[in-house]
């Protein structure tokens, strides 16, 4: 399949040597051929198939999945294998093949290839992904065996020496004779050129003659074709016919025939070799006897035509090689196509797979979900039997309330009459009450005329109070108006006093500023005194003995008014043990508080008035200064004008 896809590409000129870097047009275009080429296959290998198996009625151009649903059993690959190579499968096993299992069949089928020696595929290529594999084995099989004698008898020649002993075991004897007479009858291969086709090792182990005779019977060896060996040829052929000793017998003018014509060049090689060997082994056996110098012309002529004919041969080769390089090349960068396309096909694939692996997790996600409603319903069955049995319940319920409720109306009816009854004796209670009323309202009507008379006195009197009170209204208008008059009066008399009382206002406040100029120059007359009495005064305050002190041991011997205090010292005598000071003034033990402030009452006058002002008391722990200094009573005593 390859090959002929290659043939075609190359005869297309779509691949070229010089191709090196593989654009994507020339990619998609090598895919599309490819794919036309497979596709052609695909449809003759169908039309092949319905034509030994009429029964199949495959449709034409149909699928790798209807051809895999064909294939898949097995049957018809033995029964093609049995067509083409009757005995390659066991005839009874294949009349049982309904009852093999597939596998079996295939298995058969692919034991059988493995012994023809064709290739062959797996298990998976039938069962899943692509058939290419499956379906390029079927037309190996098919291009092998459909070719028979007068087919394509070099790819049967091919089959044989690749099947070689262990094939032979299985094909019938018949089958391999007939094709070894085919290769038997083509003769010289070499002659054909068809040998090329064939590889090395093949040709050897089908054509075991000399290396010398190969290269004789290749095609490249310039031979001259079988017309012109049977037109200008004879000649050499009866040179060969001669035995040996007679090329020295040869008349000169038969030998210069032979070299002045062209049958040289157009005489086979093996015949012109003959000619050499025949000449050199004469010459062996005439030893010391010299060769003639026509028949050493005629070998010099013959070993040139043949190194000539060697020369073409080694530059046929050259060219061959560089012929298969070329190929070579060619097919190095469909390998890179194909490489590429495969990797192509493996992303592609990975994304399939991606695509199955989600399918199959949501498959997974779909049975979960399906055990879930299964048990959902299991639950609503059970919930539906619950169901069932209350409402059996709720009907025996309601049955028992329907029963419960028609004794309730009976009941009620007999209810009803006794209440009926009730009421119709109340009917005729209201009845009687209601005549009653009526005469009540007449009672009523005679009371309440009796009444209006009596309001209508009552109007009479309250219309004669009334104006009564509005004459009484008129004579108080009159006094008001009186009083207005005399309210006028007055007023203009008090305003006339009011007037007199701010003339006697206004001398009051002269006086009244005339007093507070006095009474600055008295505050700053007072003041004056005060800092001539001294700025700074001493006062004295001796403290009566406490509760419990001897009072026979005091010290003060004399308080004198003017402000002198004796004071004895009992540790010293005469003059020194008395003592005299003078103070501004000494408190004695029996002066209060109130005496004590009247004389310091100056001071916050002083202060009052805005002069700075400091009293502080110096004596000995527990001598009386807080005593001294806290008075309560001290503001009640100064005198109002400074509060
Ligand atoms: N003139 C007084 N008349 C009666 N009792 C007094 C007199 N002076 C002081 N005392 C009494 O003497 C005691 C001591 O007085 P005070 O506490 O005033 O002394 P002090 O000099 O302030 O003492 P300290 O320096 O420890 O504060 C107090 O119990 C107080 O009542």
């Amino acid at each position: 399949m390859s090959s002929q896809s290659e043939d075609h590409t190359h005869e297309s000129g779509e691949f070229s040597s010089s191709n090196e870097t593989v654009n994507r047009d020339v990619v998609e275009q090598t895919v599309n051929t490819n794919v036309e080429a497979e596709a052609k296959q695909q449809d003759d290998l169908v039309e092949w198939l319905n034509s030994m198996f009429p029964s199949l009625s495959l449709p034409p151009g149909a699928s790798e999945e209807e051809l895999r649903a064909c294939l898949i059993d097995g049957t018809i690959l033995c029964s093609i294998l049995n067509r083409l190579s009757p005995g390659s499968v066991d005839e009874e096993v294949c009349s049982d093949l309904s009852l093999e299992p597939c596998s079996e069949n295939v298995n058969r089928f692919l034991a059988a290839m493995d012994e023809i020696g064709l290739p062959r595929f797996e298990h998976l290529d039938l069962e899943q992904g692509s058939m290419a594999k499956v379906l390029k084995c079927l037309w190996t099989l098919k291009a092998r065996f459909n070719s028979n004698v007068g087919g394509d008898d070099i790819q049967i020649t091919s089959l044989i020496a690749k099947s070689g002993n262990h094939s032979r075991k299985r094909w019938k004897i018949s089958e391999v004779e007939r094709i070894e007479g085919i290769v038997a009858s083509q003769g010289d291969l070499s002659s054909h050129g068809r040998l090329s086709t064939v590889s090395g090792e093949e040709r050897r182990k089908m054509l075991p003659e000399s290396k010398f005779q190969c290269v004789l019977r290749s095609n490249v060896m310039s031979e001259p074709s079988a017309a012109l060996m049977h037109h200008v040829g004879h000649k050499f052929h009866e040179v060969f016919q001669l035995k040996q000793g007679h090329y020295a017998d040869l008349p000169p003018a038969k030998i210069s025939e032979m070299m002045k014509s062209n049958s040289l060049d157009n005489a086979p090689t093996q015949s012109l070799l003959s000619v050499v060997n025949g000449i050199l082994e004469e010459s062996f056996e005439r030893k010391n006897v010299e060769m003639p110098h026509r028949v050493a012309s005629l070998l010099r002529k013959v070993m040139q035509e043949i190194e000539r004919r060697i020369s073409n041969q080694a530059e046929h080769l050259r060219t061959q090689n560089n012929l298969y390089k070329a190929r070579e090349e060619r097919y190095q960068s469909r390998l890179r196509v194909l490489e590429t396309l495969a990797t192509g096909t493996s992303e592609e694939t990975q994304i399939v797979m991606n695509q199955l692996q989600h399918i199959k997790t949501e498959k997974i996600k779909m049975e979960e979900k399906k055990k879930i409603e299964e048990q959902d319903v299991v639950r609503l069955m059970k919930e539906k039997d619950r169901g069932v049995f209350e409402i059996s319940a709720l009907k025996q319920e309601l049955e028992i309330a329907k029963k419960t409720y028609e004794q309730r109306c009976l009941q009620l009816e007999t209810h009803a009459k006794e209440s009926e009854v009730k009421l119709q004796e109340k009917l005729n209670e209201l009845e009687c009450l209601l005549t009653e009323s009526r005469k009540r309202v007449k009672e009523l009507e005679a009371f309440s005329e009796l009444k209006c008379e009596s309001w209508s006195k009552k109007e009479h009197s309250y219309q004669s109070f009334m104006d009564y009170q509005f004459r009484a209204l008129r004579e108080l208008k009159v006094y008001s108006e009186s009083f207005k008059l005399e309210i006028l009066e007055t007023q203009r008399g008090y305003s006339e006093e009011f007037s007199h009382l701010g003339s006697k206002l206004k001398g009051l406040a002269d006086a009244a500023e005339n007093y507070h100029m006095v009474l600055a120059e008295n505050r700053r007359l007072y003041n004056e005194v005060q800092d001539l009495k001294g700025n700074i005064r001493v006062y004295v305050r001796i403290r009566p003995f406490l509760p419990g002190q001897n009072k026979k041991q005091t010290t003060i011997e004399y308080i004198g008014e003017n402000g002198e205090l004796v004071v004895v010292n009992p540790s010293k005598q005469g003059k020194d043990s008395h003592r005299l000071f003078k103070f501004n003034k000494v408190f004695g033990p029996s002066a209060t508080q109130e005496e004590v402030f009247l004389d310091t009452q100056p001071l916050i006058r002083s202060v009052l008035d805005g002069f700075n002002v400091c009293i502080f008391a110096y004596g000995q722990t527990g001598s009386g200064k807080t005593y001294t200094m806290v008075y309560k009573p001290l503001f009640i005593l100064l005198p109002a004008r400074y509060l």
